[in-house]
């Protein structure tokens, strides 16, 4: 499985291929252009809020400065505009009808090692599902040994897939389930296929647009599409350079068209770094005000799905809460309040799901979501134990923890918490021991005999006998004796057994006078 690396997001986001000059193309999709904004309701507010209810709830002071703070720094209506503004064209377009492609890669760096292809592509398909108006018309693993090359297949499987692709009907898009296609990749696939064609991370980030709700989330987004404008304005531009129109300069300027949107595509980066940037102040905040009043943060996290906002909606009764059994449900960083034993009160901090071979540039752009995680008091990981890949989705989750530079005290002391246990038909079992030191033996021992007698089918039983009579013996010898309690004023005794159905059969026939005590 591939780490997924943090790169701190002041370090530059894009890969050197999206970086170099080029000459002109035609001006950027701008489907929304024109149109009023948008406003939805502020959930970054109410969330700030809603933990801020809380505080108050708690008879904390006044939250007028965040208020306030908020107020000034950054206005709903300039997030909808960059929001709203240049989405990648294609794919926010009404529905699709995928076709999905996994390469199975045999050998070499880029194998994958930890998961089966089957899993990937399962978790390709949940990508699609979550989207409505998404449905997934047909899918395949196909094996490659050339990733790295513009095709990714060779030239057999290439062919057969592109009859396949073209032989199913009603095909409206792609899906190459690869963390990131070039534009090289990606203009190919889509002149050959004759359809969009998208790869893991503009799939996720359409689940990502589609989810968002609050200013910071919807900003992220907009920094992490700017990559994907890149790549689409290369295409554009070597469409436009084919027609001979490529290098032309815009009237006396000294730039080309290509030149002109790069500085307007750049321009942009920097409006959403610096509105991100405020914000990132007003979560410092928070965070602050939070220590200033002395509640402890405890940070939920864990792989998409597994459980978490579920989790907090449990611990704290936050009605405000809604789980939803979608990737990517929760975008957004929220803060609920909840009661521990002694009544010392804790704030749960909800956040974004990971997920397995993302790449690092849209890790970048929630990096300050993530901050919330580095400066907690407490780390929770949950895990859906009941999913196929619970043991690659912890490697997962452990890999970013390690490269988003978590303390080590906070590392240690993380709770791993295995949700979804009603979905296994057992309980899991773990038993903490140090097998140097000789501690938590006797309960590992306990454990050991409590699955080894249900896995067998034996039975544990106390079974009163005559002593006068051949039972004992004949249990010494059929059965495990554990113990003997003798009452000689009786001439009796109760005898703790394990002992198998069949022998305890027997055992009924040849004495059918004796009692079974449990
Ligand atoms: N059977 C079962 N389902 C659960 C359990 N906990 C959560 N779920 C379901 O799992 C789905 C995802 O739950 P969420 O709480 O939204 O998961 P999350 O980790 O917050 O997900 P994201 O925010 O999308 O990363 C929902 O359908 C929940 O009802 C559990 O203990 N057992
Ligand atoms: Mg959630």
């Amino acid at each position: 499985m591939k780490t997924l690396r943090f790169v701190h997001s002041r370090l530059p986001l894009f890969p050197r291929s999206c970086q170099r000059p080029a000459v002109a193309c035609r001006l950027l999709p701008t489907s929304h252009r024109g149109q009023p904004p948008v406003l939805q309701s502020n959930r970054s507010l109410a969330l700030s809020a809603s933990s801020l209810k809380n505080w108050k709830d708690l008879g904390s002071s006044s939250h007028t400065e965040e208020e306030e703070e908020d107020g000034d720094l950054l206005e709903e209506t300039e997030v909808e505009e960059l929001f709203q503004q240049h989405v990648p064209a294609g794919i926010g377009q009404g529905q699709h009808r995928v076709f999905i492609v996994h390469p199975d890669v045999k050998w070499g760096s880029r194998k994958q090692y930890l998961t089966t292809a089957e899993l990937m592509m399962a978790e390709a398909e949940g990508l699609v599902n979550t989207l409505d108006n998404w449905t997934v018309v047909d899918k395949i693993i196909l094996s490659t040994k050339t990733p790295e090359k513009k095709k990714i297949f060779g030239k057999g499987n290439f062919q057969l897939l592109t009859g396949k692709i073209r032989g199913t009907p009603g095909v409206t898009a792609v899906f190459v389930n690869v963390d990131r296609l070039s534009s090289v990749s990606e203009r190919e696939f889509e002149e050959t296929w004759g359809v969009k064609v998208f790869d893991r991370y503009s799939v996720v980030l359409h689940i990502f647009r589609c989810n968002a709700r609050t200013k910071e989330a919807k900003l992220q987004i907009s920094l992490a599409e700017i990559p994907l404008l890149r790549s689409r304005l290369k295409n554009d531009m070597a469409d436009l350079d084919q027609q001979g129109g490529g290098a032309r300069y815009i009237g006396g300027s000294g730039e080309t068209l290509y030149e002109v949107q790069q500085r307007l595509l750049k321009e942009r980066e920097t409006r959403i770094r610096s509105a991100l940037e405020k914000l990132r102040r007003k979560r410092h905040l928070l965070r602050s005000q939070r220590k200033h009043r002395e509640f402890p943060t405890v940070s939920v996290l864990g792989y998409t799905n597994c459980g978490k906002t579920t989790l907090i909606k449990a611990l704290t009764g936050d009605s405000g809460l809604q789980p939803r059994n979608q990737l990517f449900a929760t975008l957004d960083v929220t803060v609920h309040a909840g009661q521990l034993p002694s009544h010392m009160t804790v704030l749960y901090v909800d956040t974004i799901g990971f997920l397995s071979q993302l790449p690092h540039q849209l890790i970048d752009s929630f990096s300050a979501t993530l901050e919330d995680i580095i400066h907690s008091d407490l780390l929770v990981h949950v895990r859906d134990v009941s999913h196929p890949e619970t043991v690659n989705q912890k490697a997962n989750v452990l890999n970013v923890l390690r490269n988003l530079q978590i303390p080590h005290r906070l590392l240690d002391s993380m709770i791993e918490v295995h949700n979804k246990i009603d979905l296994l038909g057992r309980e899991p079992c773990a038993v903490l021991i140090s097998a140097l030191q000789q501690r938590g033996l006797d309960e590992l021992k306990r454990a050991v005999e409590q699955e080894v007698v249900k896995s067998t089918g034996k039975q544990i039983l106390d079974l009163r006998v005559n002593l006068s009579s051949p039972q004992l013996s004949w249990l010494y010898k059929e059965a495990t004796v554990q113990d003997v309690q003798v009452n000689a004023e009786e001439g009796s005794a109760v005898v703790k057994v394990i002992i198998s159905a069949a022998a305890h059969g027997r055992y009924k026939k040849l004495f059918e006078k004796l009692r079974t005590m449990k």
